[in-house]
């Protein structure tokens, strides 16, 4: 696990986005794809639009496959769903070819959805083992990640899979990669800024493993590498 710290946002995307684009470009010589799971939250606007604008000719989109590591239960394209945060701030700068966008079709019911997304992953990666390029999460300032919250059953689920979870804090149901899946991937990242996520980042790192408490702390990839992306603030009461 290898933390990196910024000294503010800009720096932050800048270096992530260069990071984004050597992994696509390894992926793409290697397999002729890149498999990306995208965070939703707002932590990664500013490096979408990055990715899309400035370094839009860095990457071969043609060969690249989005996917998303948790959705909330609104309905496609609705506000808060995370798809349309990546819509607006990333894909609509692309020229995507048909089939490149996995979303959660969230018209289901959560379960269905889950289990929809979990047969479409199945589909894309040919009934072989689920192992993206790269998965970018978020964090939230309670320490969860994806949609694995603290104190939900998604914290023990031990499946590879796609779950439905109900979030009592927020009172409502969210779709989510399980850890153990997020922890197949080849690589893993996280974004992370701001003074309010100082102290869920401090207990992340803290050594008290603490699952239910911190979520983010189940991220451990088994083959792959994980990174933090970080900045001084959100760095700010990490034992050094
Ligand atoms: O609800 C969510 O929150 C986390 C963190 O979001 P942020 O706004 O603090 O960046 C995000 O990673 C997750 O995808 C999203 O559904």
């Amino acid at each position: 696990m290898k933390l990196n710290i910024f000294n503010n946002q800009t720096e932050l995307n800048e270096q992530l986005a260069q990071y984004v684009i050597e992994v696509a470009n390894n992926s793409i010589a290697e397999k002729g794809r890149f498999d990306f799971v995208l965070t939703g939250g707002s932590s990664p606007k500013g490096l979408y639009h990055l990715l899309s604008t400035t370094y839009k000719d860095k990457i071969d989109w043609d060969k690249t496959y989005f996917f998303f590591g948790d959705e909330r239960t609104v309905l496609p394209f609705e506000k808060d769903y995370n798809g349309l945060m990546a819509k607006e701030s990333f894909f609509d700068n692309l020229e995507l070819k048909d089939g490149h966008i996995f979303y959660v079709d969230t018209n289901l019911s959560p379960e269905e959805a889950a289990a929809d997304y979990k047969n479409k992953l199945d589909e894309h990666f040919s009934d072989s083992a689920i192992i993206f390029d790269l998965i970018l999460l978020g964090m939230g300032d309670d320490a969860h990640t994806a949609s694995i919250f603290p104190h939900t059953t998604l914290v023990n689920n031990e499946e590879l899979s796609v779950a439905s979870v109900w979030v009592e804090k927020l009172n409502t149901n969210r779709v989510s990669l399980t850890a153990p899946l997020i922890n197949q991937a080849k690589h893993v990242v996280f974004i992370t800024f701001g003074q309010n996520k100082a102290e869920a980042l401090a207990k992340v790192f803290g050594e008290e493993k603490d699952f239910a408490n911190y979520p983010s702390q189940l991220i451990s990839p088994v083959n792959g590498d994980l990174q933090w992306f970080v900045d001084e603030a959100a760095a700010s009461l990490v034992k050094k």
